[in-house]
C-alpha cells in the first residue's frame, strides 16, 4: 500500500470529488458511515459520547457521524469549538442537518465558556483538526485538547488525534495532541502513525476505507510504502518442481562467539526455514558440537581460532554472506571481517549486530560494501552508525539518507521496521508484535534475510519480504501463547506457517 503526506492525501480526495464523481458532501457522508459502523461495533448500546467538533472538514465527518449515531444511541452530546470564523462549507452543512434531527444537545466552546464536564466512564469523539492542521495548537483548542486527555474517558479520533500532524511533529507541544485510544483513520495511515514518539497519540489505529479513487492513488508518487500481504505474496516465488539444493543458493553464515553461539544457532535456522538450498555455518571451534547437535541440517566450517571469528572460508561456493550475530568485537575479529571486505566480494550480503558495531568503528568499510548488501540495525546500532538522534522522524530521514548515500538496503527495526532503499522508497512493515522485543530475535531475521539473498532474490526484495515473514511469524506464534512468553526460537518454529499463509492469501 502506498503512504502520502496529508497534503497530498488532499489532493486525492479533491481527484475523488471531481472524477467519480461525487460531492463533497457525499464523501463525508461516506467516511462519516465508516466511522459509524465501527463505533456501533465496538460501543454499547447506552454509552454516553461527547463530540468535539472543529471548524473543519474532521468536524463535519463528527457532525455527519454524530446524527446518524444519533437514531441509535441516545446519550450523545456536542460540542463545537468556536473560534470566531465559518465552519467549512460540508461542516456547516452538517450541523445544519444536526439541529434539523433535532435529537441531540449542541453547544458552542468559546474562549470564555468553561470546559465540559466529561465522565471518566465517557466516549470522547474527537472531530477538532484532521490532516488539515496547519501549526501546532495553542491557545483554546490546546485547552480543549488538555481538557480532554485529563479526563480519563476513552477517546476515538477522527482520522488523526488533533493537534498531530501527519508527518513532522518535531516543532509539536506534546501536551497540546489528543491522546487517543483509537484513531479510525481515513484510507491510508499517516505516517506519523508508524513513528515510535507517536504511539501515545494514536493509540491503536484503524484503516478505514472510504473509497478515494484508485486512479489518484496510482497517480500520486511517494518515497512511501506500507508491506501489507498484498505487497509481501508479490514477491514471494515460487519453488520450481524440478527445483534441487543445488539451485536454491548455498548461504555463508558467519556467527557466534565465547558466550554467543546461541546467536548462531537461531540465524542458522532462520536461514534453513527460509527455503535456502544449502547453509554452512562458520564458527569457532568451540562451536562446532554446539552447531552440530543443535542444528544438524548446517554445514560446519570453523576458524582457527577457539574463541572468536578471525578468518573467512574460500567464499567462491556461496550465493550469498550473512555476519554479525553474536559475533563479538574483538580485535582479531575486526581484523577479519576487514580482509574479507577486502577481497572485493561481490556477493550478496546482511550485515547484523556486532558486524554493524565493527562497522560503525571503521566506517571506511563502508565504501568496501558490496552492492546488494543489507544492514540490519535497531536503532541503537544505527545511531552508532550514524549519530544520535531526537525522535523516529529525525531517525527515518537519516535512514533514508544513509541509504542512498552508501547504495545499502537498511532495515531499520523496531515496530512497523522501516526499509530504506537505495532507490530512495521506504517500506514499513505491517506485521510483528511487541513480543519480539525479546533477545535473538533480529538473530532469526539475519538468518531469513541471508537465506533469501541466497535464494536470488534482490536485497530490496529480501528485506521487504523477510522482515514481513518474520514479523508474521511472530504474530502466528503470539497467536497460540502469548506476547510475554515468545522466544526467538518460535519465530524459527512458525516460519512454516507464516510462508503458507502467505501463500494462501
Ligand atoms: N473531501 C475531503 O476532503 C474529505 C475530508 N475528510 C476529513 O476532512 C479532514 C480534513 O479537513 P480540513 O482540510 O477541513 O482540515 P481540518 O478539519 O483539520 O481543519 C482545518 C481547519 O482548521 C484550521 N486550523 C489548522 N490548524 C489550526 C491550528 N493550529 N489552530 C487553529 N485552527 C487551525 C484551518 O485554518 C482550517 O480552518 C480529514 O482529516 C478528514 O477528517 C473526510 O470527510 C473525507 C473526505
Ligand atoms: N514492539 C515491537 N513490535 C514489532 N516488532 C518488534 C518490536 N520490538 C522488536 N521487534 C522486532 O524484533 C527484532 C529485534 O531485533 P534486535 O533488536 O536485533 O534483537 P536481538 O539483538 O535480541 O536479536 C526486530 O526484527 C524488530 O523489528
Ligand atoms: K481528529
Amino acid at each position: 500500500m502506498k503512504l502520502f503526506a496529508t497534503s497530498q492525501i488532499a489532493g486525492i480526495d479533491k481527484y475523488t470529488i471531481e472524477h467519480e464523481p461525487i460531492s463533497d458532501i457525499d464523501l463525508m457522508e461516506r467516511a462519516a458511515s465508516t466511522l459509524v459502523d465501527w463505533i456501533l461495533h465496538h460501543a454499547e448500546p447506552d454509552q454516553h459520547m461527547v463530540f468535539f467538533v472543529g471548524p473543519g472538514n474532521n468536524g463535519g465527518d463528527a457532525l455527519a457521524a454524530a446524527r446518524m449515531l444519533a437514531w441509535a444511541l441516545s446519550g450523545i452530546e456536542v460540542y463545537i469549538l468556536d473560534l470566531g470564523k465559518e465552519m467549512s462549507d460540508s461542516a456547516n452543512s452538517n450541523l445544519e442537518r444536526l439541529q434539523q434531527q433535532n435529537r441531540t444537545r449542541i453547544s458552542y466552546i468559546d474562549a470564555d465558556s468553561p470546559m465540559p464536564e466529561i465522565k471518566s466512564t465517557d466516549w470522547v469523539i474527537d472531530g477538532l483538526f484532521g490532516s488539515g492542521l496547519s501549526r501546532p495548537l495553542k491557545g483554546l483548542p490546546a485547552k480543549v485538547v488538555k481538557h480532554i486527555n485529563a479526563s480519563g474517558a476513552t477517546v476515538v479520533a477522527i482520522d488523526i488525534p488533533s493537534g498531530l500532524m501527519g508527518e513532522d511533529n518535531r516543532e509539536n507541544d506534546r501536551d497540546a495532541i489528543i491522546r487517543a485510544d483509537v484513531t479510525l483513520t481515513f484510507q491510508f495511515p499517516k505516517i506519523s502513525f508508524l513513528l515510535p514518539e507517536n504511539d501515545p497519540f494514536t493509540g491503536s489505529w484503524v484503516v478505514q476505507d472510504i473509497g478515494l479513487h484508485p486512479d489518484a492513488i496510482e497517480k500520486t508518487e511517494t518515497p512511501f510504502f506500507y508491506t501489507d500481504h498484498q505487497v509481501a505474496r508479490k514477491l514471494l516465488k515460487d519453488r520450481r518442481t524440478f527445483a534441487h539444493k543445488g539451485n536454491l543458493g548455498h548461504a555463508l553464515l558467519i556467527a557466534g562467539s565465547y558466550g554467543k553461539m546461541g546467536a548462531a544457532v537461531l540465524a542458522s535456522r532462520g536461514c534453513l526455514r527460509s527455503g535456502v538450498g544449502l547453509l554452512t555455518t562458520h564458527v569457532p571451534r568451540l562451536g562446532y558440537s554446539i552447531l552440530q547437535n543443535s542444528i544438524p541440517e548446517a554445514m560446519a566450517s570453523i576458524d582457527q581460532s577457539d574463541l572468536m571469528f578471525t578468518q573467512n572460508p574460500d567464499l567462491a561456493p556461496f550465493n550469498a554472506i550473512g555476519i554479525g550475530p553474536g559475533l563479538d568485537t574483538k580485535c582479531n575479529t575486526g581484523r577479519g571481517v576487514q580482509r574479507m571486505l577486502e577481497e572485493e566480494l561481490k556477493k550478496p550480503m546482511v550485515i547484523d549486530a556486532d558486524g554493524l558495531n565493527l562497522l560503525a568503528r571503521n566506517p571506511e568499510w563502508l565504501k568496501l560494501l558490496p552492492p546488494e548488501t543489507i544492514l540490519t540495525p535497531h536503532p541503537g546500532e544505527f545511531a552508532r552508525l550514524t549519530h544520535p538522534v531526537e525522535c523516529g522522524y529525525e531517525r527515518l530521514q537519516l535512514a533514508i539518507d544513509f541509504a542512498k548515500d552508501n547504495g545499502v538496503v537498511l532495515v531499520l527495526k523496531g515496530a512497523y521496521t522501516a526499509i530504506a532503499c537505495p532507490d530512495g522508497t521506504c517500506w514499513f512493515n505491517s506485521t510483528g508484535n511487541p513480543g519480539m522485543a525479546t533477545a535473538g530475535s533480529g538473530d532469526v531475521l539475519t538468518g531469513i534475510l541471508l537465506g533469501l539473498l541466497a535464494q536470488g532474490y534482490a536485497a530490496k526484495d529480501a528485506a521487504i519480504l523477510g522482515v514481513f515473514l518474520h514479523g508474521m511469524a511472530a504474530d502466528l506464534a503470539v497467536e497460540e501463547s502469548s506476547q510475554e512468553a515468545l522466544l526467538a526460537g518460535d519465530i524459527t518454529q512458525h516460519l512454516g506457517l507464516a510462508f503458507a499463509t502467505l501463500k494462501d492469501s
